[in-house]
């Protein structure tokens, strides 16, 4: 017994020393994770699925050869922090695969039907089958080129239709301050029961059934509407917007692609979720669309919109910022959200119109 407690003793001894010393050398000089840069200067690789389980040594690898990696346990949580590109094109291609997958938290998995929506689902068979259904399906060139249609049908949907669309748009604020609520059950396992204790759990319940019926009345209504869906091209087909086309999924009107009930809720929210913020984001600023086999799908589609968006301010207005400030004037503090915005709002001026 003796000898089992000193070996004990000299294992912890061991992994001690070489977390220490690990950590010494992977933290950057600044030793802080807010002092990642901000964009536009350099790239931040932050988002959820980044925090994957890349073995050690291979981080041991990537830091020497390109400089200092952060890395942070949030509790059972490993989080990595990188700050260059070289770095992160190393993790978005070259390791791909180790970073796919992001951690399993409860708020998502509650938001999003167990994570079901492709922007959390596990790599795997079925997100290789989502994932289809929004390159071929939902965002193929033929939809992307039917684009201004589907994009004032969506404005529709978001904004007219019924009222559905406001009040979507302010659950997926809402759903910001859930999925964004530190909880210490979270990161520590055992200590879960204070979630239900102060209520978090319950928040989170309140939250998902209310959105829940936010979505299955939006599918009622498109299904009340009848779907235009019957695999004639110019037969109102042009006219679908996201909903519609996956309600024809759903019903088998789409030969060789289908879909249950809660993935179709769950690829709903994906859709109008992952495509509002951050396209408006992106008009204000630098957003990557990722890289590697979890790159947006989005790409095409919202490269168009705010192609569109931006050259219709440019081609009728010229811009200056406020009291004659410079671009290296601008604030480019971040604030937290489904994207990283602008902690505080771009203001510019029109100067001249053309018009
Ligand atoms: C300017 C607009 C957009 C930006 C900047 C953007 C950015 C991104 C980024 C960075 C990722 C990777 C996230 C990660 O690493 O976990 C991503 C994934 C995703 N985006 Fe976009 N996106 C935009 C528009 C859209 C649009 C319009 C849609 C759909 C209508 C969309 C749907 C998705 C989905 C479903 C994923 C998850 C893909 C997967 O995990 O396989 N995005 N987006």
């Amino acid at each position: 017994m003796e000898e089992f407690q000193l070996f004990a003793f000299l294992v912890a001894l061991i992994v001690l020393f070489c977390g220490l010393y690990f950590t010494r050398n992977k933290l950057t000089s600044r030793g802080n994770i807010k002092l990642a840069p901000s964009p536009p200067t350099l790239p931040v690789i932050g988002n959820l699925h980044q925090l994957g389980h890349l073995p050690h040594r291979s981080l041991w690898e990537l830091s020497t050869k390109y400089g200092p990696i952060m890395l942070l346990k949030f509790g059972s949580k490993p989080t990595l922090v990188i700050s260059s590109a070289a770095i992160a094109k190393e993790i978005l291609k070259t390791h791909d695969l180790a970073f796919a997958n992001k951690p399993v938290m409860s708020a998502p998995k509650k938001i999003f039907y167990d994570l079901k929506d492709l922007v959390n689902l596990q790599y795997g068979e079925q997100w290789r089958k989502i994932r289809s259904i929004f390159v071929h399906e939902l965002l193929s060139s033929t939809r992307v080129k039917s684009f201004n249609t589907i994009r004032e049908e969506e404005i529709d949907l978001m904004h007219s239709e019924t009222g559905h669309g406001k009040i979507f748009l302010d659950k997926m604020d809402d759903a910001v301050a859930l999925l964004f609520n530190f909880t210490i059950g979270e990161f520590v396992p055992w200590l879960g029961w204070i979630n239900r204790l102060n209520g978090f759990n319950a928040c989170l319940d309140k939250y998902a059934r209310e959105l829940d019926e936010v979505l299955n009345a939006v599918i009622e209504d498109h299904m009340s509407r009848g779907t235009s869906s019957n695999g004639d091209e110019d037969d109102g087909k042009s006219k679908e917007n996201f909903v519609d086309i996956l309600l024809g999924i759903y019903k088998g009107n789409t030969p060789g692609v289908s879909i249950d009930l809660i993935s179709l809720k769950a690829v709903i929210l994906d859709a109008l979720g992952a495509g509002t913020e951050t396209s408006t984001t992106t008009l204000i600023w630098l957003i990557p669309f990722g890289a590697g086999r979890r790159i947006c799908p989005g790409l095409g589609f919202a490269a168009i919109s705010i192609e569109h968006t931006v050259a219709n301010l440019m081609q009728k207005f010229d811009w200056a910022l406020p009291h004659g400030a410079k671009g290296e004037d601008l604030d480019a503090t971040e604030r937290p959200g489904f994207t990283i915005g602008k902690k505080e709002p771009l203001i510019v001026v029109p100067t001249k119109s053309y018009f």
